[in-house]
């Protein structure tokens, strides 16, 4: 069966076999912890079994809302920030046309555009003057309901469809997708009558890409979410043994047995530009799982070979506290062979006839053996296409590895207590009501 495989053979000159097996117990007892919730923050477990358990009518109730936005717009802005924005967009994006924000629209086929990840006055300004003769869409997505960034974001837009469009039209086209009954935007979408979906209380943001949040931007942009969810329920099916036949579990304790021999930073490597965003999504689920109690690997990423040309060197020569973690895609969708040329000023013709791919291929071995050469540990995860069923084998693969090692290192892989720091020091600045003690211990400081 074609699958997502993981192999470490490339990280055994750093750790030997017998270190990462020191961690058997330890990886063996993380995996009980996320299958059986006897962990901390086991109120968040509820992505564990989603796969297997989503249910025909909500697919169908997603991609019926999707074909309803896909039907009357050219233009669907999905808003959102962290867990509510990077899966959509790193599933967009791998399965997208690279050139496609340049062709011209498709009917039935809308432009998915984001915001609400970025506070940029530019970035919305230049949004709405996109948007003004476009018949756009709105789908906002906030778990809590309250974060600022995308609230922003969605004041605006809804303010401009309704003027477009007339309030009652314009309520037609937004879609919500958050908390069953807390927070401002639920409060915001019951008043007005607006289409909702419910993110779980028990899924948190970073988690979330298999539900709605994630499900129905991706629909709309026209992929298939049967065959996303196919895929992770596949994984889901495979990640459940404690040995080293189960993905998740190789890749949880290969990674912890490198970071306590000193690998502090790991790199996720693509050779597939179409993969950036699934680097960022990666990122996000790594950092928040992890990065708490003064502990946790610093997840980076590159994009290959273009970085090569910028972060190579680093990596190559630099502080030898990093591992990689490559995925490596294994069939390209379309074929581009390069062109014999007879007076071969280039001096190209040597690989004349060969796919791209294939001198792809080669630059990714050749990369990974000169790191590895020079102390860089590798771990290779292979996926044997872009496609919605093996996409869906990743994001499962990594989400079930991520509560593994988090419990490995031994921290509560489901909270983020720290990302709340920042929201305080901007109410307190901004003035917000309720910060009043805070605005004035800031102005203090400053
Ligand atoms: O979906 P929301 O509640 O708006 O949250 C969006 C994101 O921002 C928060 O601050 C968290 O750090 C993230 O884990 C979350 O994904």
């Amino acid at each position: 069966m074609k699958t997502l495989h993981v192999d470490i053979k490339d990280v055994l000159g750093t750790v030997s076999q017998d270190e990462i097996n020191k961690l058997d117990a330890n990886a063996a007892s993380a995996l009980d912890k996320v299958l059986n919730g006897t962990g901390a923050g086991s109120d968040f477990l509820g992505w564990v079994n989603l796969p297997t358990e989503t249910t025909d009518a909500l697919l169908d109730d997603i991609v019926a809302t999707a074909e309803s936005l896909r039907r009357d717009c050219d233009t669907v802005v999905a808003i959102g920030i962290g867990g509510s924005y990077l899966g959509a967009k790193a599933v967009i994006e791998a399965l997208s046309d690279s050139f496609a924000a340049y062709r011209p629209a498709e009917q039935g086929t809308p432009k998915v555009l984001f915001a609400g990840q970025n506070i940029g006055e530019d970035y919305l300004y230049e949004l709405q003057d996109y948007l003004k003769d476009k018949r756009f869409g709105i789908i906002v997505i906030s778990k809590s309901g309250t974060t600022t960034e995308p609230a922003i974001a969605f004041r605006l837009l809804k303010e401009q469809l309704e003027r477009q469009l007339g309030l009652e039209e314009a309520r037609k086209r937004i879609v919500a997708i958050t908390d069953a009954q807390r927070g401002a935007l639920r409060r915001l979408a019951t008043e007005e009558g607006y289409k909702t979906f419910v993110i779980a209380d028990n899924v948190g943001g970073r988690y979330s890409v298999l539900t709605p949040v994630g499900l129905l931007p991706i629909a709309v942009a026209g992929f298939d979410i049967r065959a996303l969810i196919d895929g992770a329920a596949e994984m889901e099916k495979m990640t459940n043994s404690a040995d080293a036949s189960n993905p998740a579990y190789l890749y949880a304790e290969t990674r912890n047995a490198l970071y306590q021999a000193g690998k502090k930073t790991e790199i996720l490597v693509n050779y597939n530009p179409k993969l950036h965003f699934f680097g960022e999504w990666w990122k996000q689920l790594y950092g928040e799982s992890e990065g708490k109690d003064n502990l946790g690997i610093f997840p980076a990423a590159v994009d290959n070979s273009t970085d090569l040309h910028s972060m190579g060197q680093w990596i190559q020569e630099g502080e030898r506290t990093i591992f990689e973690t490559v995925i490596s895609v294994g069939e390209s969708k379309h074929e581009k062979l390069i062109p014999s040329d007879e007076a071969n000023l280039d001096g190209l013709n040597y690989i004349a006839g060969k796919h791209v791919d294939e001198v792809n291929k080669m630059a990714e071995l050749g990369t990974r053996l000169a790191h590895v050469d020079g102390g860089v540990p590798n771990i290779l995860v292979t996926i044997p296409a872009l496609e919605e069923k093996y996409l869906g084998q990743l994001i499962y693969f990594f989400e079930k590895a991520c509560g593994i090692s988090g419990y490995i290192l031994g921290i509560n892989p489901f909270n983020q207590p720290g990302v709340e720091a920042y929201k305080r020091n901007m109410f307190a600045l901004l003035e917000k009501p309720g910060y009043e003690k805070e605005t004035e211990a800031i102005k203090a400081r400053i």
